[in-house]
């Protein structure tokens, strides 16, 4: 396949390797500095466009492929409020997009896992519920993508939960997501239920960036002969 690199910084990187390893020709990295690049290309050069930019470029980004007809994966987070726009649009033009806040088999494992735990602790009202989320200080967007489709995932299981409140003392109406930032970490994430008596975690802790990237990758494969918006649960639902 014929693939561009739409954000060429630590993930566009780790993807171009995994890419290149599945055979795939890399036409185009594009960043800021060469962004004109990627204007001259159509959808008879490119077969996917894999997008891992900055919250601030990825509507413009994902826009422009789907009014091209390209096909195209972002892994963008920090830009949630904009997607909706794009998911009609997709569907006006008769074009692809998949989008995911994280494309590790292990945190789409972990998402699965969040929401039957949520269930089994619903009728529990002795513990109260976080999550927390800890990533490498050049992070742009806080919380994660990823802690948010955790909160959205609690939400929709725990009743009398109804939004998600970032690194502030929670409601008993909201989730708190605790977001840190240290080093060069990856991405961790934790579910933690706390009773006077006891407590539960899940965690899930990334060693790298290769998971996100492989299933990024496995979902521009997945998505280059389809038409419409797809997530992580539609590739594994195959
Ligand atoms: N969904 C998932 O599984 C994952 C999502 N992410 C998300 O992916 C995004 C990128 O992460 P990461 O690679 O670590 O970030 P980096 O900052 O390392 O890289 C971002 C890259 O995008 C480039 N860029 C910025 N603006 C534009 C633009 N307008 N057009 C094209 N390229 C642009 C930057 O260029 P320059 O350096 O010149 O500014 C840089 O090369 C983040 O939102 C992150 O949260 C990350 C990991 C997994
Ligand atoms: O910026 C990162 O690095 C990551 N971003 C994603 C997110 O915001 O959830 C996914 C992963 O945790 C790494």
């Amino acid at each position: 396949m014929n693939i561009v690199l739409l954000g060429y910084g630590k993930m566009g990187k780790v993807i171009e390797k995994i890419a290149l390893s599945r055979g795939h020709n890399i036409v185009a990295r594009i960043d800021v500095n060469n962004r004109s690049e990627f204007d001259a290309l159509t959808a008879a050069d490119v077969d996917a466009v894999i997008e891992f930019s900055h919250p601030l470029s990825a509507y413009e980004n994902v826009k422009t492929c789907i009014e091209k007809g390209i096909p195209v994966v972002s892994g963008t987070t920090g830009w949630l409020e904009k997607k909706p726009e794009l998911e009609a649009l997709t569907l006006e033009k008769g074009s692809a997009f998949f989008w995911s806040s994280n494309y590790s088999i292990g945190v789409n494992i972990f998402f699965k896992l969040n929401k039957m735990l949520a269930k089994l602790m619903n009728p529990q009202k002795q513990y109260s519920v976080s999550t927390t989320e800890i990533h490498h200080t050049e992070k742009k967007d806080s919380p994660s993508g990823t802690a948010i489709t955790i909160a959205e995932g609690l939400i929709e299981n725990l009743a009398g939960k109804e939004k998600w409140i970032n690194n502030e003392i929670p409601a008993d109406n909201e989730v708190a997501i605790w977001s840190a930032r240290e080093g060069r970490v990856p991405g961790t994430h934790i579910v933690k239920y706390i009773s006077d008596i006891d407590q539960i975690e899940i965690l899930h802790q990334a060693h790298g960036r290769e998971g996100f990237a492989l299933g990024a990758v496995i979902a521009a494969e997945w998505i280059a002969d389809k038409k419409g918006v797809f997530g992580m649960d539609d590739l594994l639902a195959e």
